[in-house]
């Protein structure tokens, strides 16, 4: 059954359809942003990295991680907390990602590389973030501001991929970058098209379900977790997920007793061709073991060339299946009232 424009301006109050649909445009954007980019950093100095950032910021930092797990040099770790890891030095490469330059946790974590002597970049729309790049003088790319953190992922990938590039961490280049571009217009329209598209219908075999998400753990561990991440704050469904090959060697015998969820329960996996073939047929196996006892499972690969535009071709699908999963559900994609609420709770203490 086919969704009207009616029904989904009904129930999508502040328009995130215009924010998925314009991906591709807001992609476009970043890569003139950062076109001309020039670090003050020392690279020669530069022996590990360390990202930090919170929820939707936090995913670019887990992309570029995961992208550049068979290339970067030097291990790159992701912080999601208020503290910094002992080993965080002047060798650090420290890049500081939040959207509203306001989030606790990652200032927090900053003012504690910057007295460690790591070397800063700081890729923020603004706030007490921004101001500080700007009073401390170290490296900063000021994006566009105004849309929620998990709508700007083009925002906050695109200047990791060229801060890497320019280090040269990287093996693909603006090839990867135009390909995915005019890869996401493509697939953009498609999935817009509410008459009938592969994220709607998939939406509607997840709804009244609890999704549950697996793929393998290098490459595609961070577009697992924007599949849950997205369900959850645009769907406002609890998603669950975990990776390969680890999972088969503990949670799959946990499938046992959940007899009294038959039917409750829908897996997607995502795979790349990339994916280890041991892995690979893990996945397989796992498949055949857990069929019966799940609602639906789904299985979504890849498209694309590029490494890149073959994580980003799931990310898009993963923002139209959750989006539509909203309107099914007859909630509002945008707004985040739990955090809202969790947030005004902890500014009272
Ligand atoms: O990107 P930031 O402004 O640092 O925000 C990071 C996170 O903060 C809040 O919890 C928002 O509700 C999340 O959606 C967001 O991803």
């Amino acid at each position: 059954m086919q969704l009207t424009r009616e029904q989904i301006t009904s129930v999508d109050g502040q328009n995130m359809w215009e924010l998925i649909a314009g991906f591709p445009n807001q992609w476009d954007e970043a890569m003139k942003i950062t076109e001309d980019l020039s670090l003050s950093v020392d690279s020669d100095k530069v022996n590990k990295i360390c990202c930090v950032g919170m929820g939707g910021s936090a995913m670019g930092p887990d992309l570029i991680k995961a992208y550049s797990f068979g290339c970067c040099p030097h291990p790159v770790e992701v912080i999601r907390h208020y503290s910094v890891p002992n080993w965080v030095d002047e060798n650090t490469l420290f890049i500081a990602c939040s959207f509203s330059g306001n989030t606790e946790e990652t200032l927090s974590a900053l003012e504690q590389a910057r007295e460690k002597g790591a070397q800063i970049i700081a890729i923020t729309s603004g706030g007490t973030l921004l101001l500080n790049a700007t009073k401390e003088e170290f490296d900063y790319i000021k994006i566009p501001g105004g849309i929620p953190p998990r709508a700007a992922l083009g925002f906050s990938f695109v200047p990791l991929f060229r801060i890497f590039s320019y280090l040269g961490f990287l093996d693909e280049g603006e090839e990867a970058l135009s390909e995915t571009e005019l890869f996401l217009s493509q697939q953009g329209e498609l999935l817009s098209d509410i008459s009938d598209n592969e994220a709607l219908s998939l939406a509607r075999e997840l709804q009244d379900t609890l999704p549950i998400v697996y793929s393998d753990s290098t490459v595609m561990k961070p577009v697992n977790q924007r599949w849950r991440n997205q369900f959850e704050e645009n769907s406002k469904t609890l998603s669950y997920g975990n990776v390969l090959p680890e999972m088969t060697h503990n949670e799959i015998v946990g499938w046992e007793q959940v007899v009294h969820l038959t039917g409750r329960l829908s897996v997607i996996m995502l795979f790349d061709k990339a994916d280890d073939k041991r892995v690979r047929k893990r996945m397989r196996i796992v498949k055949d073991l857990i069929e019966d006892q799940v609602a639906s499972i789904h299985v979504l690969s890849t498209r694309g060339e590029s490494r890149l535009t073959r994580m980003f071709s799931l990310i898009q699908m993963a923002d139209w299946t959750s989006f539509y999963l909203a309107i099914i559900n007859n909630v509002d994609p945008t707004p985040i009232a739990k955090i809202d609420l969790l947030k005004s709770r902890l500014a009272e203490e």
